[in-house]
């Protein structure tokens, strides 16, 4: 059997020690970042279910965003990634056989299998050795109930198999989404293109990451799906055509979160450029969390603006709806003047790595007081030294030794290239913040 292979897009970078550079002055500078890797996945997903062309004006470039490309193109949708600005997308019958290499990204292994379900022939993903300890299994069930056949390892994760059948039935499906969002973001974003649709109902704990929800049937909306979420915990989504368009990818706003937290460590002020004057991200959230910390934060012309105050206070906060901003504002909290409570978050466990325990084991080596919750953190701020800081390979536990490595030097990255899952250019970008500084 020859396959189309999604696997060539991998840049499992080798691991690149880093010495996080610190302040000595105040930064203040215009940051302008790649778009949201959030709305690049849907974007590309939506665009290659469409029955026509699209572009993605100012996707991400990133690793997430490439290997979704590449997973894309092995089914057989056409996507032009050569300009960094503009990813003309044209839709083609799916197909397999395909491979498809997740890498460590929630959104390929929770997007793409629902999709592959629609294509004909069979589908197989796999990914970084960690990719397999993700939370699968209640999509996976979700879609059997729904009458895809496939195969996944006895953990109920990757590596998996979808026998793809050219078509899928759709009907009513139960989900407990509690460990990610991305299950039901993953399924409603095909079902419009299920026979009968999809009614969706999550039964269990709450789902997290509220407005990553809303991104998606905003955006399934923009594509011409017919959606309703007037319900509290169902979805409803009417079968029908997904419409090619623009995609207007707005900048990554958790992307853009350690930078702000440099303007607020050093007193000094960041903004980002080309954010818009209406958001599908939850910026109203972290300007709310910001504040609380000390910042002040504005919108103009020139962008979205954090401003530091010389003051950081601790918080007590439910991080449940904007929980991939855990590390950096635990990274804030460390230094604050006060301690933090940041609870809410269990399922990040289950992200690029157990969120919790290493922000507990990294925040505690530099001596920071630590009580782990099933659910979060408790963080007293200590005088902080000089550590070796673990990245576990997770984006965002870099971003987190970055921003304590402004006030405190010697803080010294096992690895930084592990940004390259959402933003390649974060250690030369962070260089060129503090050499302003
Ligand atoms: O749908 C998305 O694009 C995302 C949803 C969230 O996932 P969880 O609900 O698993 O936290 C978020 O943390 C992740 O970074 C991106
Ligand atoms: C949780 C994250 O990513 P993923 O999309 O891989 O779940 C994240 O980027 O913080």
């Amino acid at each position: 059997m020859s396959y189309r292979d999604g696997t060539m897009a991998t840049v499992t970078a080798e691991p690149r020690p880093w010495l996080a550079p610190t302040a000595s002055a105040p930064v203040s500078t215009v940051v302008r970042l790649p778009g949201s890797k959030s709305m690049t996945a849907r974007a590309l997903i939506l665009s290659a279910l469409s029955d026509g062309p699209s572009v993605i004006e100012r996707p991400l470039r990133a690793r997430d965003t490439e290997l979704m490309a590449a997973g894309l193109r092995a089914l057989g949708v056409a996507i032009d990634t050569t300009d960094a600005e503009r990813w003309p997308v044209e839709p083609g019958p799916l197909r397999g056989p395909a491979r498809v290499d997740v890498g460590l990204a929630g959104t390929i292994m929770r997007f793409l299998p629902p999709a592959a379900a629609l294509a004909e022939g069979v589908v197989e993903f796999d990914g970084d050795p960690h990719a397999r300890n993700r939370p699968l299994r209640p999509i996976i069930e979700a879609l059997r109930s729904l009458g895809v056949s496939i195969d996944a390892s006895a953990t109920g994760g990757l590596p998996l198999t979808v026998h793809g059948a050219g078509l899928v039935e759709g009907g009513e499906a139960v989900i407990d989404a509690s460990a990610s969002s991305q299950f039901v973001s993953g399924l409603l974003l095909s079902a419009p293109r299920f026979t009968k649709g999809l009614v969706l109902r999550h039964e269990g704990p709450p789902v997290p990451s509220a407005p990553h929800l809303r991104m998606t049937t905003h955006m399934l909306r923009a594509a011409g799906a017919a959606v309703d979420e007037s319900v509290p915990d169902v979805w409803t989504v009417e079968p029908g055509p997904l419409t090619g368009r623009t995609w207007v990818i707005e900048p990554d706003l958790s992307g853009a979160a350690p930078f702000f937290a440099a303007a607020m460590v050093t007193g000094g002020a960041v903004t980002l450029a080309g954010w818009p004057a209406e958001s599908w991200q939850p910026v109203g959230r972290l300007a709310e969390l910001l504040t609380s910390l000390g910042a002040e934060v504005s919108q103009g012309p020139e962008g979205l603006t954090v401003r530091g105050t010389g003051t950081l206070r601790g918080i007590t906060a439910d991080l449940s709806e904007v929980s991939e901003l855990t590390p950096v504002i635990s990274a804030l909290a460390a230094l604050a003047e006060g301690p933090s409570e940041l609870r809410g978050v269990a399922h990040i466990r289950g992200h690029e790595t157990d969120r919790i325990a290493a922000l507990a084991a990294e925040l505690s080596k530099a001596g920071a007081g630590i009580t782990e919750f099933p659910d979060g953190l408790r963080i007293e701020p200590q005088p902080l030294r000089a550590t070796s800081f673990e990245t576990y390979a997770d984006h965002r536990m870099a971003h987190a030794a970055a921003v304590i490595g402004l006030a405190v030097p010697g803080v010294n990255l096992t690895d930084v290239a592990c940004t390259s899952k959402t933003l390649p250019e974060f250690p030369e970008l962070w260089a060129g913040l503090v050499a302003r500084s």
